[in-house]
């Protein structure tokens, strides 16, 4: 293990000082994208500016025969668009694949500098995160590079899983990090087909009615990911990451891939990934607080002064907790509202009528 003293230190002659803080930007949806689909790629430009983070995919879903005209796509794309504020990400081929040391070796020299995040998928432990820390820094410091890129790691084995806090404290480049719900499911040889989301078959029932046992007995259904996404949540805030919700895959339903991402967003995640254009609207409506909840906690933030003592608004007691929970909100309010008129209204508007 690096010295604590060490840990901030460059992993490679001339490459960049690494961060102290992963600076926050609005991160409500990786919108994934093929970058050898013509039809995906030729949206880039329109979709840039609707999407907090752009992602160009190389791994699963890019089919073995595309994966260079993939790569090659990305670079050609993100040296010809500009993307304004919004990120630019990739999820590089997996560690134990042909293809994840020549992603690298190619996106870095060509496009390190627009790349904010390299997301790496299937990590199972920290030996991981240091092998692409110290290829990282080789490689920026070969390009000249004066930011470092930053790394985010997919959750997605059992191994991953059980080593979650060493993950997330590998490296100061740890950005963030996914659940993936599809390939854990098939890790764990969980008996789920589906990608993200609840199953009918995951429930608990109400308990018999003494009177009449024969009658039906409700059922509730369950959160498959509950506690993966409340590990993946505190390894994430131990070590000062972020933590989103990964992908799901029913795209028709948009109801439930509406409650997932809310599960998510309430349990402390930031986003989650679109995969398709429609659920572009849903991550941004779902990991924006509601203007009314915005209001509320500004309105306990005034009320509370120099945020100590207890205070009752509303019939409800305020105190030094409460006000950190209501600085939360309105903190990712004021950071969303700096990027997006419509919501600086919103969040104005209501918090004149509170
Ligand atoms: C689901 C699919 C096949 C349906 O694609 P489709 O063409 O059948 O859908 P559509 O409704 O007919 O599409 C309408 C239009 O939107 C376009 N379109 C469609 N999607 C996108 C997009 N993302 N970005 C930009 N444009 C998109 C599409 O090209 C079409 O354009 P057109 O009107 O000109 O014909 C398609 O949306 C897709 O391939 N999405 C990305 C899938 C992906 O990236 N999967 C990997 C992430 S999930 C994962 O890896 C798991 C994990 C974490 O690893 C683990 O749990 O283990
Ligand atoms: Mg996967």
């Amino acid at each position: 293990m690096r010295s604590p003293k060490d840990f901030f230190r460059p992993l490679a002659v001339g490459a960049p000082d690494p961060v102290r803080e992963i600076p926050f930007r609005p991160s409500r949806m990786i919108h994934f994208f093929d970058p050898s689909n013509e039809k995906m790629a030729a949206k880039v430009p329109s979709i840039a500016p609707k999407v907090d983070i752009l992602l160009g995919n190389l791994e699963d879903a890019v089919q073995a025969d595309r994966k260079e005209a993939a790569r090659n796509g990305l670079v050609e794309i993100a040296s010809a668009t500009d993307f304004g504020d919004t990120q630019l990400w990739t999820r590089v081929n997996s560690l134990d694949s042909p293809w994840g040391l020549d992603d690298l070796l190619t996106l870095v020299p060509a496009v390190g500098h627009k790349l904010d995040v390299i997301m790496v998928p299937k990590v199972e432990g920290a030996e991981d995160i240091h092998y692409v820390d110290r290829l990282l820094a080789q490689l920026e410091a070969k390009a000249g590079l004066e930011r470092p890129i930053l790394v985010h790691a997919i959750l997605e084995t059992a191994t991953g899983v059980a080593n979650v806090e060493e993950i997330a404290g590998a490296s100061p480049r740890m950005q963030g990090m996914s659940l993936g719900p599809a390939d854990l499911a098939a890790s764990r040889r969980m008996k789920t087909t589906r990608v993200g989301g609840g199953h009918p078959g995951y429930l608990v029932r109400q308990d018999p009615d003494a009177a009449n046992p024969e009658a039906p007995r409700a059922t509730y259904q369950q959160d498959l990911w509950h506690y993966t996404l409340a590990r993946m949540v505190d390894a994430c805030v131990a070590h000062g990451l972020l933590p989103f919700y990964g992908p799901f895959g029913d795209i028709r339903d948009t109801t439930a891939c509406e409650d997932q991402f809310r599960n998510a967003f309430l349990l402390g995640c930031v986003g989650a990934w679109s995969l398709h254009p429609v659920q572009i609207d849903i991550a941004k409506r779902v990991f924006s607080p509601e203007p009314a909840d915005v209001a509320w906690a500004r309105k306990v933030i005034d009320a509370m002064g120099d945020g100590t003592g207890a205070v009752m608004i509303d019939g409800k007691m305020q105190d030094d907790a409460t006000v950190k929970q209501c600085r939360v909100v309105a903190e990712l309010a004021d950071s969303l509202a700096a990027r997006d008129a419509d919501l600086a209204a919103a969040y104005a508007a209501a918090s004149k009528e509170a």
